[in-house]
């Protein structure tokens, strides 16, 4: 009987977005990435292999996990499995401490936890870029959920140099997130198969590379000097870049709906009148609001005609993977 490990991971909201791979299979990205983990929203899972099992049996938030689920998370063990030299079934427990459907990449925290369990359930003693790169293989934006605070994927060429790094881990100064939950709606197009599509079809993609890359050291640049205003706006910048891409697709897409917009509108009013808060968008509708606590009762009074307090929620800069 193995030993069973409990891992917790945060999910993150990227700030320069991750948008396209250049191998599917690793998950290498074309472009580098920057993102924020945050405090709330966090998965728990215990992994513990067994020679009891014949087949992997994974519960999910309580319950059996349905067949896509299972399968890719399956899948993920037969990394940890291959790497370990340990030809075990495992049981896994898994709880999202995320909103249902709240655009808060439920993937990152899980596939975060899962290696970072997973991998020392197996007898592996994984470094955080080793576990980095573990994580990778299951979700692009886990790769960055082993760490806490802000945080860079470098996109590397390979598995064995695509890995996330610290930027800052202790996040120090006054900035927060309020997520904006407009809709419980199943997006339409799932983020991978979204990305895969403007890869292959955007003639913008080339361009999109170019401006994300860029835009990395001026984050990073703009987190040190911890300006808020800089960070709003870069990270503004590329979420609407990255749509732009979708829009130009072939056949076009988009993640927008009609409250996104409603949202983005009640931001851009807020800082017309001198309020420093700035938006940004996943592959899906909802809008997460970028601004400091202390002008945070404000915002949260500008959407409330709009959006009810449970739509609302508000998260800080969150911590790395941790063990319980
Ligand atoms: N706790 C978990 N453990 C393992 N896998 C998980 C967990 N939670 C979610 N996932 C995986 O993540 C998938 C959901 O990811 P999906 O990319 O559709 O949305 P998201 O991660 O919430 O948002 P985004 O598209 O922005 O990444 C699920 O199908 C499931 O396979
Ligand atoms: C828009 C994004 O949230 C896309 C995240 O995509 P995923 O990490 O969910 O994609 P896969 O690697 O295919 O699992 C931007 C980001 O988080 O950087």
């Amino acid at each position: 009987m193995g030993q069973s490990i409990t891992a917790r991971a945060h999910t993150n909201i990227a700030l320069i977005k991750y948008w396209g791979k250049q191998n599917p299979e690793l998950i290498i990205p074309y472009n580098s990435s920057l993102s924020m983990t945050l405090d709330h929203f966090y998965t728990d899972t215990t992994v513990r292999f067994s020679t009891d099992l014949t087949a992997d049996q994974i519960s999910f938030n309580g319950a059996i996990a349905d067949t896509k689920t299972s399968t890719q998370m399956s899948q993920f063990l037969d990394l940890i499995r291959k790497q370990a030299h340990l030809p075990l079934f495992a049981a896994v427990e898994t709880i999202n401490h995320v909103p249902n459907a709240a655009g808060l990449a439920s993937s990152a925290s899980g596939y975060a936890a899962l290696a970072a369990a997973g991998s020392r359930a197996a007898g592996l003693e994984l470094n955080d870029r080793d576990l980095s790169r573990l994580a990778r293989r299951g979700s692009g934006s886990a790769t960055r959920s082993i760490y806490g605070g802000f945080v860079e994927w470098q996109r590397g060429t390979n598995d064995l140099d695509s890995y996330a790094v610290p930027v800052q881990e202790t996040v120090d100064w006054d900035i927060q997130m309020i997520a904006i939950v407009l809709n419980d709606r199943q997006k339409a197009i799932a983020s991978r198969a979204g990305m895969a599509n403007t890869v292959a079809t955007s003639p913008y993609y080339p361009a999109w590379v170019e401006t994300a890359q860029a835009a990395i050291p001026a984050m990073k640049a703009a987190i040190v000097k911890k300006d808020i205003n800089l960070v709003g706006q870069l990270a503004e910048q590329s979420a609407m870049q990255m749509h732009a891409t979708t829009l130009s697709a072939v056949p076009p897409f988009t993640y927008f709906e009609p409250e996104t917009l409603q949202a983005i509108k009640v931001v851009q009013t807020l800082r017309q009148q001198g309020v420093s808060c700035y938006y940004t968008m996943d592959a899906g509708p909802n809008v997460k609001v970028i601004c400091t606590s202390q002008e945070t009762p404000q915002i949260l009074a500008a959407l409330a005609p709009y959006f009810s307090p449970e739509q609302l929620l508000v998260a800080k800069p969150g911590p790395g993977v941790s063990y319980r």
